[in-house]
């Protein structure tokens, strides 16, 4: 069924919004979902995005303010989860807001909230001004609120800009403004990147040079390009990071400003550590690991802090852990975190790639080196690493000639592409990562010890799903990352879910969650007949298995009646504190009779069905 918004529009990103919101189970006629952080949360946000706070107060709050201070208006900043992080403007405007739940720290997204600015512009990934009527729940209808991404130079989305009004429509200037409020807050996160020395603004008329129409280039002290805007892309359509920017505006760039007659640009260049304000300074001098992640299992925090110290030294750092345990998105993050992000990071997946193409993947080739080559050659993925990171994937599975050919470029840190005699040095950080035991390879001669030395410089290992202390976290989170509605969970189920041993790691539970929600689509609890039937089984064995100290000990003594089983040495830790036990004792003291057991616990027939089929034991 299509479902239109009850007023003209031709807007698709609009139409397309309400059928979402109508999909996450939302009606018009009621409030939405309060998804909203705890204290401690809100914190932890707050940390995260200290910076990106920083640089909207310093770069967007003086304008709007200018423009807006007499309204009825505020200024939001989201982040990309849809949590409203903070709100600037008039006071009285804020209490008004705030009875609709449009405050800090709660949830915007549109499958909580229906159509609004924050969410859609989330979805669409794009400007988008929500005025009155087009908010899809009607308690909303009173405000206009028009929003626009704000993206990190990298391209990742980091959160949503917000001008909230009282006043029935938003022309069309406020899309403008907060557009151009939210390229302020990119551009100042460009002249954050690491080794930026300079800023040169350039177009094609002088006009436009501070026009916010301008291309603007980051650049290191020694002239190479570190991060770029939209405009800049193209306006000098063939540059890339790292390139000189003499190839691209002449040799005469670092000139304070004129008219570049190769490029036909006007420019104009500043050099940055002369402009960059205290509190900018301040937040660049931070250890970058406290800009961002936290995790809140301790052998996950461990092997993170010890993870970014080496990188900030070259030291090749080894990631270990059962497959599905996340250690690609461990490297990703500790890419995104470190001072090498403005440089690529490329990942090599030894164990997807053919042994004859693992050397000239790597390390390059020359133009004709062998039958089939490309007529221009490659350069290779370890050169392409060049001044970011080489992310070498299931490591244990390369083969030993390729093997024997990374040590060198290990050891003499530069790469000598096949076919060719000429050697090229590489400025690259090294991360492998394997699920394998590299010590028994090594043992079995598969893979070189000498290799393994020089990769072992320093090993993280990442705890497996069912090891983390922060399991109950994880699985709720995976829920609200799947679920369409206010959906909740099962605590039985959660319990179950919690004593499974997942040997798939976070990519099973990832998958469950995705599969079990849309089975569950429409319900309100999440319940163990939603999973698929391979695994609801597995969760009702678990659930028969003795569970307090007295049945495990009791079952020992039945499997073993010979042995003295020391009962301090049991722990009923595993329970989880969840699951109902006495429900389970009662029923097999009452040999399956539910009548009797009903009876014995004080509660009804009916509850007593429900309880067992929550437990998995009845159909
Ligand atoms: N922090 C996380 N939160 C939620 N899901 C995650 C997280 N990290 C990883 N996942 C899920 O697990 C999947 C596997 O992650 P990843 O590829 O990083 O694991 P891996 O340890 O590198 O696996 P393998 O050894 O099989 O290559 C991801 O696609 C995602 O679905």
């Amino acid at each position: 069924m299509t479902v239109k918004p009850h007023f003209p529009t031709t807007q698709a990103w609009l139409t397309d919004s309400w059928q979402r919101s109508l999909g996450a189970g939302l009606s018009e006629f009621r409030a939405g979902e309060d998804l909203r952080l705890t204290r401690a949360e809100l914190k932890h946000k707050h940390e995260q995005y200290q910076q990106l706070i920083e640089l909207v107060q310093s770069h967007a709050l003086p304008l709007f303010n200018q423009l807006m201070a007499h309204s009825n208006s505020r200024l939001l900043l989201s982040d990309a989860d849809g949590y409203v992080l903070k709100h600037w403007g008039v006071s009285r405007y804020s209490s008004k807001l705030a009875d609709v739940a449009l405050d800090i720290g709660v949830n915007w997204l549109e499958k909580y909230k229906g159509t609004n600015a924050i969410g859609t512009a989330l979805t669409a990934k794009q400007a988008v001004s929500v005025v009155g009527e087009q908010h899809f729940i009607r308690q909303n209808r009173f405000m206009s609120c028009t929003a626009c991404p704000i993206f990190s130079p990298q391209g990742e989305m980091l959160g949503v800009l917000d001008i909230t009004s009282e006043q029935q429509r938003h022309s069309q200037q406020t899309l403008m403004l907060v557009s151009s409020l939210a390229q302020q807050v990119e551009t100042a996160l460009l002249c954050h990147l690491p080794d930026s020395h300079y800023r040169i603004d350039f177009a094609a008329q002088p006009s436009l040079l501070n026009s916010g129409w301008q291309g603007i280039v980051i650049a290191s002290s020694d002239g190479r390009i570190v991060g770029c805007n939209p405009m800049a892309k193209q306006l000098l359509s063939q540059a890339k990071l790292g390139d000189s920017l003499e190839q691209h505006l002449g040799d005469n760039w670092a000139r304070a400003g004129g008219f570049h007659r190769d490029s036909a640009l006007h420019v104009q260049t500043q050099a940055l550590a002369l402009t960059q304000t205290k509190s900018t300074r301040t937040l660049q001098d931070k250890p970058l690991n406290q800009l961002g992640v936290r995790f809140r299992d301790p052998l996950l925090e461990r092997a993170w802090q010890q993870a970014n110290k080496v990188i900030t030294k070259q030291i090749p750092l080894l990631v270990l852990g059962e497959t599905g345990v996340g250690k690609e998105q461990f490297v990703k993050k500790l890419h995104a975190q470190s001072a090498r992000r403005a440089q690529p990071i490329v990942a090599v997946n030894c164990a997807a790639l053919p042994a004859e193409l693992v050397e000239s993947e790597l390390f390059g080739y020359q133009a004709g080196a062998f039958t089939g080559a490309n007529r221009t050659g490659f350069i290779g993925k370890i050169r392409q690493a060049h001044g970011g990171f080489l992310f070498l994937d299931e490591i244990g599975e390369m083969p030993l000639a390729a093997q024997s050919r990374l040590l060198r470029v290990l050891q003499e840190r530069e790469v000598v592409p096949v076919g060719s005699n000429q050697s090229f040095k590489v400025d690259i950080q090294i991360i492998a990562a394997t699920h394998m035991d590299l010590e028994s390879l090594v043992a079995q001669g598969l893979f070189r010890q000498d290799l393994f030395y020089r990769l072992n410089g320093l090993q993280v290992r990442l705890p497996a799903l069912r090891e983390r202390q922060d399991i109950e976290r994880i699985i709720h989170k995976l829920h609200r990352r799947h679920r369409s509605s206010a959906q909740t969970l099962c605590t039985e189920l959660l319990a179950q879910l919690m004593r499974y041993d997942w040997p798939g790691n976070l990519r099973e539970l990832d998958n469950l969650m995705q599969v079990a929600c849309l089975m569950a689509e429409g319900e309100a609890v999440l319940e163990i007949n939603h999973l698929p039937d391979y695994l609801a089984q597995k969760l009702m064995n678990l659930a028969c298995e003795p569970q307090t100290l007295t049945e495990v000990v009791e079952a020992e003594a039945t499997a073993h009646p010979h042995e003295l089983v020391e009962s301090s040495s049991v722990t009923i830790d595993s329970l989880h504190g969840t699951i109902n036990l006495n429900v389970l004792q009662a029923y097999r003291a009452c040999d399956g009779n539910v009548s009797q057991c009903a009876k014995r616990l004080g509660i009804s027939r009916n509850a007593l069905y429900r309880k067992l089929k929550q437990l998995g034991i009845k159909d």
